[in-house]
């Protein structure tokens, strides 16, 4: 058993309570590899937000799950390098068992995600539940997930919303204990969360409605990713294939952080940023051949896109 508080990571609970308060959401961004961590310190520290370091169930296939653990961990120490030390969590995302939630929390992650959203109601409500006494034995917050997200997610791919049903979540949230819910209002996971010609539109209404039910609980939202159209552009022009990509206005995120919304999910965004400027290297100096000339622009665009989020979209500059 690792403890989180050994390593310098924090938990969830006191940083969403300020962030509900504050009126403001927290990053929660997914990494992979060595640049994008580098990209996410450097962001948050100069821009003094606390951070959710997310690991996904394809980040544990493609890296290595100790290996990422490892990283993260390390991301401490970096930030503390680079002059500021920011809290930094270290957070499962979409974990789909008990087994893998438990071997998480075994290993030094101070926050994990049960998603079963999946399942049927009393099925989601015990499973989460089960997890949520493990981890609150040690001291790690656990985040629940009512109503399922149009696209794919995991590898299970849904063809339309099923939005989170207000009259739930009171009782979900009393039964399971969790810290905090991710519901679904109308974003997906990925780049093409909308057609062409359909309006994108989240249901701030019925976020309106869950606050009413449950006031000042903390409130996750996924797929959350705006999909910059002046990034599709660069991906197309320099050889990409990405018609038709679009994601959530940034002014409706905007709304949200305000509201009990307190962890915005972001991950697509930085793939297209990453790829925007490997392409663009690619295209105009084919004769490289170091990863660094190409990853390390990737690795700048890639902070400059958390630093915009931070101030600009989830108001978390300057809380740390
Ligand atoms: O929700 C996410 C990770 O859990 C990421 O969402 P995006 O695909 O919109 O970036
Ligand atoms: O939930 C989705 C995240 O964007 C991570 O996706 P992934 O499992 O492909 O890494
Ligand atoms: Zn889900
Ligand atoms: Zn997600």
């Amino acid at each position: 058993m690792v403890s989180y508080k050994e390593l310098g990571l924090v938990n969830t609970r006191e940083l969403f309570a300020k962030a509900v308060t504050g009126g403001y959401a927290l990053p929660a961004y997914n990494f992979n590899n060595l640049e994008q961590l580098q990209a996410i310190i450097q962001a948050c520290v100069e821009t003094k937000s606390p951070v959710i370091l997310q690991v996904s169930s394809g980040a544990r296939k493609y890296a290595n799950q100790t290996l990422l653990r490892y990283m993260a961990q390390g991301a401490v120490q970096y930030a503390k390098e680079l002059g500021y030390a920011i809290p930094i969590v270290l957070h499962l995302d979409h974990g789909d068992t008990y087994e893998l939630c438990q071997s998480c929390i075994e290993y030094g992650f101070s926050s994990v995600m049960i998603d079963g959203s999946h399942h049927a109601y009393d099925e989601n409500v015990a499973l989460t539940k089960k997890v949520v006494e493990y981890a609150h034995q040690h001291d790690v917050t656990v985040e629940g997930e009512l109503g399922v997200l149009a696209g794919v997610e995991d590898e299970v791919s849904a063809e339309t919303h099923t939005y989170t049903s207000p009259e739930e979540v009171e009782d979900f949230v009393r039964k399971t204990g969790v810290d905090s819910l991710a519901i679904s209002i109308g974003t997906s996971h990925g780049a093409f969360k909308f057609k062409p010609g359909q309006k994108p539109q989240i249901r701030l209404d019925i976020l309106a409605e869950i606050e009413k039910r449950i006031p000042g609980f903390p409130i996750v939202l996924h797929g959350s990713s705006s999909v910059p159209p002046e990034y599709v552009d660069l991906i197309n022009k320099y050889g990409g294939k990405m018609e038709a990509a679009i994601g959530i206005p940034e002014e409706q995120l905007r709304a949200a952080a305000k509201s009990a919304v307190c962890k915005i999910n972001i991950d697509s965004d930085g793939r297209l940023a990453m790829t925007a400027a490997v392409r663009k290297v690619f295209a105009e100096k084919p004769a490289e051949f170091d990863p660094r000339k190409y990853l390390g622009p990737a690795r700048d665009l890639l902070k400059e896109l958390y630093k915009h989020k931070n101030i600009e979209v989830l108001g978390s500059a300057n809380r740390a």
